[in-house]
């Protein structure tokens, strides 16, 4: 039993938090702004304290300028004067006031201007208005596309949040630590996750329940409605109820209806709080771009790195190899100033060591596109974007690693002669990017090559990672979609062979993009032949206009991601298994799809034919006419179907039908699942609430006064959802006796209670 005096305060506390809560709510109500208004530019008296409101005056809260001017709890209020966070930035300016009282948001705004706070308020108070408690499980999900993001988010939340009593956890990783966070995930009230972890969860965590969920928010909300998470987020969301409010929050936002239409917005408030600014990039960052050959580049980074040893960098590479490569090398060479990496294929604690300790010192960080979104590092004073980034919206989040909140920053970005069409688009005016060419300076430029060379040669090992890293590089730039920038067949042999060099490699690693011949004719296979048997004396690129990416394949695991769809195992991650940002899908338009296969020096290997020596005795293996097997249903279908005895629409219309029936049992099984679980749940509420009251009716003996704030209480309870979606609704309305039994005997427990 708890001591007398400890209940007392702990009812005393309840009873201030409803009285608190109860005017939140009329005051959110009372002066929230007209749908659709934008808040008009501050007043020359911002910026100093307001009085806070007094009894029965409710303020219009659209248009103020700080935090503690909205209608928020002073748990929250607290914690944000604790940050020294005062004044709301532009962005929060114009979000917070429509999302606090409830309306769906799709917000934008430039990098490192405080989307996270727009975002992270609203959730905090709408769980702490609606009185979320631990049992009440799940309450707001936040979806990020990486790992550290994810952390980052959740250590925002913790600071807005500390005085609050919600629960709130990141669930992020491939399958480490899965087991343990099982037991603990349906206790969270707050999940930061990444799609493929969370996912994991509704397949694999049993009673996995969100069926109480009252936000959804999508950081970086354009690339989590990319292709990549596509089938994890549209699953997400076919799990979670629809009636919620759903925030989504990016730079660079997504104008797909489409894409919108997935997550069931319910008239959102369109926020594009700088669509009307010159630039898209923070003012406060100036950009440089410098026309460097492909194999100069290490040597340009070299001279820029020694030249700037005061200065916090991170520089950008194309893939994991790469960045192994020049941080291993780079750390050999001891350019005088502390050298950090990070990529993709790092435990998630490592990544956020490096993190914690990059913000910390004055570093070079060499990284992949995984910290180019989204990472809030301090004081970084220059991004050096080695690769050509994937598109404008690559180098707008990559840019914006720098420059954050009103500072100033400065980025860099090399470019191939090759790739000047990314200039050309970046210098369109409707890309709003000011970025100014420089000329490489000869005289400044260090020439390292002889130095890697000799490096390699002492460590053999670094000799393999600088092959991985010409090999893999290519293979990036030959993925990506946008073949006006990038097209290797714009790059000569011996450019290749340069670029070899620069990396210190004694020969040109050879580029075995080997291609399927299954889409390939025998006349073009032929040809593609004798063309390498040619190219193999001359070094020549040779391009095959007839093989598309999906079916090139290298012996080793890169670090590279396929533009292909992502498959069920594919997808057991958080979807950035690499680095590599993924290249958007190709489209049915030929134009652009990758469609050039690069071959240096050697031919191409024929397909080698595989033999199945488990297969059953005295069955006959078939192929094709190009020499695939065929799986032997197929060969079986076809010799019947010479026959005329099956019909092939028949058997595909059998096979319809069966489908239907499968998923039709399917759902009826789920249903029957998610029955089995609301009750369980109501049944675990209702002994909770009887626990409850048994200790009310404790206190009600030592003191007789009412307690309003329980009907409150109650009545705010029940207003939640206990249905996952429109059809389950009524359903449970047609199976609903056990339900309304249930009901009624929970009325008589609440009416007992305020007897
Ligand atoms: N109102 C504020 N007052 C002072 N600092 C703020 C305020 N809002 C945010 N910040 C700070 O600004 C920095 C950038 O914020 P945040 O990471 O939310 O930016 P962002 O818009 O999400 O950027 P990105 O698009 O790169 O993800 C953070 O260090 C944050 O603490």
């Amino acid at each position: 039993m708890r001591p007398p005096q400890r209940r007392g305060a702990a009812k005393q506390t309840r009873l201030k938090e409803a009285d608190e809560i109860r005017f939140l709510d009329e005051w959110i109500e009372a002066g929230k702004p007209r749908p659709g208004t934008k808040p008009p530019p501050p007043s020359k008296s911002a910026g100093a304290r307001p009085a806070p409101p007094a009894a029965g005056e409710y303020p219009e809260y659209g248009a103020c300028t700080r935090f503690d001017e909205l209608p928020l709890s002073q748990k929250t209020k607290d914690a944000l004067r604790k940050e020294n966070f005062t004044e709301m930035s532009e962005i929060q300016r114009a979000a917070l006031p429509h999302a606090l009282c409830g309306r769906d948001v799709l917000g934008a705004a430039k990098t490192g201007s405080g989307k996270t706070l727009a975002f992270v308020i609203p959730v905090i108070e709408k769980l702490y208005r609606e009185r979320w408690g631990p049992e009440d499980g799940v309450g707001c999900i936040i979806l990020s596309p990486t790992s550290d993001l994810a952390g980052q988010i959740f250590s925002v939340i913790k600071n807005v949040g500390k005085y609050h009593s919600f629960k709130g956890g990141v669930i992020v990783g491939k399958r480490k630590g899965i087991e343990e966070e099982k037991e603990r995930v349906n206790s969270l009230n707050i999940l930061v996750c990444t799609p493929g972890r969370l996912l994991q969860h509704f397949d694999e965590t049993p009673n996995f329940d969100c069926s109480q969920l009252q936000m959804l928010v999508l950081d970086e909300a354009d690339q989590i409605l990319d292709h990549g998470f596509k089938r994890q987020v549209d699953a997400i969301i076919s799990q979670i109820p629809k009636v919620r409010q759903t925030l989504l929050f990016s730079a660079t936002q997504t104008k797909s209806v489409k894409d919108l239409a997935r997550v069931s917005l319910r008239d959102p408030e369109y926020i594009s709080v700088h669509e009307e600014a010159r630039t898209a990039t923070p003012d406060t960052l100036e950009q440089y771009a410098m026309i460097v050959p492909l194999e100069q580049k290490l040597n340009m980074l070299w001279s820029f790195i020694k030249r700037h040893l005061n200065s916090k960098t991170i520089v950008f590479l194309s893939t994991v190899k790469q960045v192994k490569f020049v941080f291993e090398i780079f750390k050999k060479l001891r350019p005088g100033i502390p050298l950090k990496c990070m990529h993709g294929r790092m435990a998630y604690v490592v990544q956020q060591a490096i993190v914690a300790d990059f913000n910390e010192s004055t570093s070079v960080l060499f990284s992949t596109d995984l910290t180019s979104r989204g990472l809030d590092i301090k004081n970084v004073d220059w991004v050096v974007q080695v690769d050509c980034p994937q598109d404008i919206d690559n180098y707008i989040h990559r840019v914006g690693r720098t420059a954050r909140y009103n500072k100033k920053g400065k980025a860099l970005m090399f470019l191939c002669p090759e790739e000047e069409a990314m200039l050309e688009k970046l210098k369109a005016t409707e890309s709003k990017v000011p970025i100014h060419i420089r000329k490489p300076k000869s005289e400044q430029l260090e020439q390292i090559s002889q130095n890697i060379a000799s490096v390699l040669v002492k460590f053999p090992n670094l000799q393999q990672l600088g092959k991985r890293a010409f090999v893999t590089y290519l293979k990036s730039v030959y993925l990506q979609k946008d073949k006006k920038v990038f097209d290797l067949s714009r790059f000569s042999a011996e450019q290749f062979a340069a670029y070899a060099a620069s990396l210190g490699l004694p020969v040109t690693p050879t580029i075995r993009f080997i291609s399927h011949k299954k889409n390939v004719s025998k006349k073009d296979a032929e040809d593609i032949d004798k063309k390498q048997m040619k190219s193999s004396s001359k070094h020549e690129v040779i391009i095959n206009p007839q093989v598309n990416s999906d079916l090139i394949k290298d012996d080793e695991d890169d670090d590279i991601l396929y533009p292909k769809k992502p498959t069920a195992d594919a997808n057991m991650d958080d979807g950035i298994d690499d680095d590599v940002l993924r290249p958007k899908e190709p489209t049915t338009d030929t134009n652009t799809k990758p469609d050039k296969v690069i071959e240096l020096g050697k031919p191409l290997k024929k397909k080698k034919l595989k033999i199945n020596v488990h297969r059953p005795m005295g069955t006959r293996v078939k192929y094709d006419d190009e020499g695939n097997t065929i799986p032997p249903l197929a060969s079986v279908a076809e010799e019947l179907a010479s026959e005329p005895v099956v019909h092939k629409d028949k058997i595909s219309q059998r096979y319809a039908e069966m489908l239907r029936e499968m998923r039709e049992h399917d759902k009826e099984d789920k249903l029957e699942h998610k029955k089995s679980l609301r009750e369980k749940k109501l049944q675990k509420k209702l002994k909770l609430k009887r626990k409850r009251q048994e200790e009310t009716e404790a206190e009600s003996e030592e003191d007789s006064g009412s307690e309003s704030d329980r009907g409150r209480d109650t009545a705010s309870k029940g207003k939640k959802r206990y249905f996952n979606s429109d059809d389950e609704e009524d359903n449970a309305v047609k199976d609903g006796d056990v339900l309304s039994q249930q009901e009624a005997l929970a009325l008589k427990l609440l009416s007992k209670m305020h007897s």
